[in-house]
């Protein structure tokens, strides 16, 4: 009888969904996949997977492109029979979203294998995340961020905190429970601000000593337990640069997976033009400094490579597109042009 309601509710839901935008059947179809564990179990058949090795991601390289290819499970199973460590590979696999024709996509880390021969077998390589955002095409980077936090997070997470037995991942990955507690654990990010302070004509920008070389970003900082968004920002200011944020203009938002999983939260914010004298806290700072308008649209320009000079020091240049510190410093460009125009 269960599985007759399930079958009709499906149906039903299936009906319902064709009335409405891509995007919203979309959403409700993954969601579904989360829910409904026989469900996910069948999309695993039909689905595509990305495939990661010890979190970094399998890329092709054609030509001076870099793909980011997808197997469909008949693939996937013809090659993982040849690696007796590949038992049961699907189970493993997580959900991480659907194509506009409902394709359901999964990421699946092949840790367990050796490296070389998989490689060889695929004809690809396992790349650094740090380097493979920046090398793949941009639609494909925040797919692949976020696979990478999901499979970090189920690997981090495979005991309970409070029983140190096991935890069970549902098919879709979305959770893991602990069978002996009752516990179940959900995907966790860390919330993160990031704030570009200006004094109205110049804005500030910082270095950590784990930089590379010339690069000035934003200032940043995780949120402490019960803090809003803006008292974060007010607090790691202060510490960080010891100055005081008169007043602050949320940017906008990005899943940064390093070093796990953070959700980026930024912010433009104000100190007053008589009271920015700056002091840095140089626990966490190496440098930070006022940056006038035409050295940020200089810098803009500036790739780390060129950013090197004759004498060894190196020209400042900022955090690449694909960072939302680069979008914050766009914007204090286009408020200060504006401004000034
Ligand atoms: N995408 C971007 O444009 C961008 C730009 C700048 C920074 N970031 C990210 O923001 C993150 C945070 O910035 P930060 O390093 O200046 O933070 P921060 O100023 O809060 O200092 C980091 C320190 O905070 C402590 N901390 C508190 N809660 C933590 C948690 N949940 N996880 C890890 N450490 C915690 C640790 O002692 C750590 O050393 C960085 O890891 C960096 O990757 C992203
Ligand atoms: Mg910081």
């Amino acid at each position: 009888m269960a599985v007759v309601y399930q079958a009709l509710h499906r149906r039903v839901s299936s009906l319902v969904c064709r009335l409405h935008s891509t995007y919203v059947r979309k959403m409700r179809y993954l969601n579904e996949l989360k829910e409904d564990d026989s469900l996910c179990r069948q999309a695993q058949t039909s689905g595509t997977f990305y495939l990661f090795h010890n979190l970094s991601p399998f890329l092709q390289k054609v030509g001076k492109k870099y793909l980011v290819p997808q197997l469909s499970a008949a693939e996937m199973k013809q090659i993982l029979e040849k690696f007796q460590e590949a038992e049961q590979w699907i189970e493993k696999s997580v959900l991480i979203g659907c194509s506009d024709e409902h394709r359901p996509q999964f990421a699946l880390d092949l840790g367990a294998l050796e490296k070389s021969a998989i490689e060889s077998e695929l004809q690809g390589s396992f790349t650094d995340l740090r380097k493979a955002l920046f090398v793949v095409d941009g639609k494909d980077s925040p797919l692949l961020a976020s696979a990478q936090s999901l499979l970090r997070w189920h690997d981090s997470h495979q005991y309970c905190s409070k029983t140190g037995q096991p935890t069970q991942k549902n098919p879709a990955g979305s959770k893991r429970v602990c069978h002996a507690s009752g516990i179940t654990y959900y995907p966790q990010m860390s919330p993160v601000v990031i704030t570009l302070v200006s004094d109205g004509s110049r804005c500030l920008l910082a270095r950590q000593p784990s930089f590379p070389p010339g690069m000035y970003t934003a200032l940043s900082g995780f949120c402490d337990m019960g803090e809003n968004v803006e008292e974060t920002v007010r607090r790691e200011v202060a510490e960080e640069v010891g100055l005081e944020v008169e007043s602050l203009r949320y940017s906008g938002s990005q899943h940064w997976p390093f070093p796990s999983s953070s959700l980026m939260i930024a912010c433009h914010a104000l100190v007053g033009a008589q009271r920015n004298e700056i002091s840095i806290d140089s626990l966490e700072l190496e440098e930070a400094r006022w940056f006038g308008l035409e050295e940020i649209v200089e810098g803009l320009k500036r790739e780390p490579r060129s950013s090197k000079q004759d004498d060894g020091s190196f020209l400042p240049w900022f955090p690449p597109k694909q960072a939302i510190a680069h979008h914050l410093i766009r914007e204090w460009v286009q408020q200060q042009s504006a401004q000034t125009a």
